[in-house]
């Protein structure tokens, strides 16, 4: 090159080509040209090619093609979908952890952030269609959180409920996984089992239970974090009933040999039966807290047939408390004599609603056999209008009454919200407790009014509470003898 002299010094004009220079931009010419041919000669015969061979060959060509290029590729990417079936794949949701704690220190470009009022600390997971470049062992592996909108299926949009596919997903979500295909074995048989590995440490350390609740029929994605203090400690239960349920429980979580040599599945049934305020709910919470078990909390009159009932039930993961509140009210479970007799019905006109048996015979089969460590709880305020099926031997492992307030139970109250077992006032409020029906909730109820009065103030105010309680009982009982006085 040389400076042009009129123009000054940031002006440049290129000398006159070399005969060396004038050939290689031949050569470029010559190759740009050939490119351009073949180009045109690919499109011309792709076009000849699509209106002459039939679609099969076509198919064949380009599947070929696709092979060829796959095989040319050293990328292998892992698909790993959130739900296997009907359950949560946990893979994925090991994956989720996982990658909610590594992304963390990562330079990621999009984190979703999160945080309800009951988590200690921020949840953080990847954006949609963002990447995370991790390395294990030397293997770079690149993950990808990938979100794809579905529509509901047209039966679903019209409202029939019925459908059970209709609940499927708006919104199917995977994480993709690639790396080098000579790293597969790595990858599938270390690297993955170190994920599930991780994520199990992660979950134990958060210590956190969730409750789940079903939402158009599927159980509800956005969990909501469990935070009931109550625990075995802190419920007042008859000493011995107390005893006896947590030596049951924790004999089921060691119980994988005994269920595998009785040739039964690993699940525990438990019925709860008394008057509201007994602690029903209570009990419930205290035995999640115990075995660190996520409660999933069925309410039946939500749900429409037998088949979205089965399910919401193969969903559930193992290591679960499936909880039905309220049994004899909840849904008109028809019991077996009248189901008998409806025996007429075509089997799809008896799928259409939820009944006792459909229930009783799912929990008993088909999700007796898939997941393991599991616990179905059913509770009721009358025992006596319960199905017999439900009652039969067998059926419920542990049926536990929950009572009005016994002396036992009182003592405990007292313990629990005031901090002492003595006080002169205990022995005539626990005659006046031998002799009205109180609940535990009530008592539990009068003795937080004048927490802030100490223990003589409460106990005064339970005193009279119970006082009441008693007089008007003697009201009832002289109104009957009178009543019944008049009828002779
Ligand atoms: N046995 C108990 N020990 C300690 N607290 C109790 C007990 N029973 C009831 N309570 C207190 O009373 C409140 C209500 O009790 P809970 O909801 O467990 O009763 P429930 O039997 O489930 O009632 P319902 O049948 O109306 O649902 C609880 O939040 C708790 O504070």
């Amino acid at each position: 090159m040389m400076q042009n002299q009129f123009m000054g010094r940031s002006c440049k004009v290129r000398a006159k080509p070399s005969a060396a220079a004038y050939q290689k931009m031949s050569k470029a010419k010559i190759a740009l040209s050939t490119a351009a041919s073949i180009a045109a000669s690919a499109m011309l015969i792709r076009s000849i090619a699509n209106e002459i061979l039939p679609s099969g060959i076509q198919d064949y060509f380009c599947s070929g093609l696709h092979r060829v290029s796959r095989y040319m590729s050293s990328q292998l990417t892992i698909v790993i979908e959130e739900f296997k079936g009907l359950s949560i794949n946990q893979v994925f949701e090991a994956a989720h952890l996982y990658l909610g704690v590594r992304t963390n220190a990562a330079s990621t470009q999009r984190l979703r952030v999160g945080k309800t009022e009951n988590e200690k600390t921020l949840e953080i997971t990847l954006d949609r269609n963002e990447e995370f470049f991790d390395v294990y062992e030397n293997v770079k592996l690149k993950w990808r959180f990938v979100c794809l909108q579905v529509q509901a299926p047209a039966a679903f949009r019209n409202g029939n409920m019925g459908d059970y596919n209709a609940s499927l997903r708006s919104e199917v979500r995977q994480y993709e996984l690639s790396f080098h295909n000579k790293h597969k074995d790595t990858v599938l048989n270390v690297y993955l089992p170190h994920i599930l590995e991780k994520a199990n440490a992660i979950k134990k350390e958060s210590n956190v239970i969730k409750l789940h609740t079903v939402n158009y029929d599927r159980w509800d994605a956005n969990d909501t974090i469990f935070k009931h203090p109550m625990t075995f400690k802190s419920l007042a239960l008859d000493a011995e009933l107390k005893e006896d349920l947590v030596e049951d429980l924790d004999n089921f979580m060691n119980g994988k040999e005994y269920y595998e040599r009785i040739g039964r599945s690993w699940k525990r049934g438990y019925l709860l039966y008394g008057p509201p305020g007994t602690g029903k709910s209570s009990l419930i919470a205290a035995m999640a807290n115990h075995l660190k078990f996520d409660i999933y909390d069925l309410d039946l009159t939500g749900i429409q047939s037998n088949s979205d009932l089965r399910v919401l039930l193969l969903s559930m993961p193992s290591q679960s408390i499936l909880v039905i509140e309220d049994i004899d009210c909840s849904i008109k479970l028809q019991n077996r004599e009248s189901e008998d007799s409806s025996k007429n019905q075509s089997e799809n006109q008896r799928d259409d609603k939820v009944t006792l048996s459909g229930l009783l015979n799912f929990i008993d089969g088909l999700w007796s056999c898939c997941g393991e460590k599991r616990i179905i709880i059913f509770t009721t305020n009358h025992k006596e209008k319960l199905d017999p099926a439900l009652l039969r031997p067998g059926r419920m492992d542990m049926h536990i009454p929950m009572s009005y307030c016994n002396t036992s139970v009182f003592e405990q109250l007292v313990f629990n919200y005031l901090g002492i077992s003595h006080h002169h006032l205990l022995e005539q409020i626990q005659e006046l407790i031998m002799e009205v029906e109180v609940t535990p909730a009530e008592v539990a109820g009068e003795l937080m009014k004048r927490k802030c009065g100490g223990a003589d103030i409460s106990l005064q105010g339970l005193s009279k509470f119970l006082q009441a309680k008693k007089t008007e009982k003697i009201k009832r009982k002289t109104n009957m003898k009178w009543m019944s006085l008049a009828a002779q």
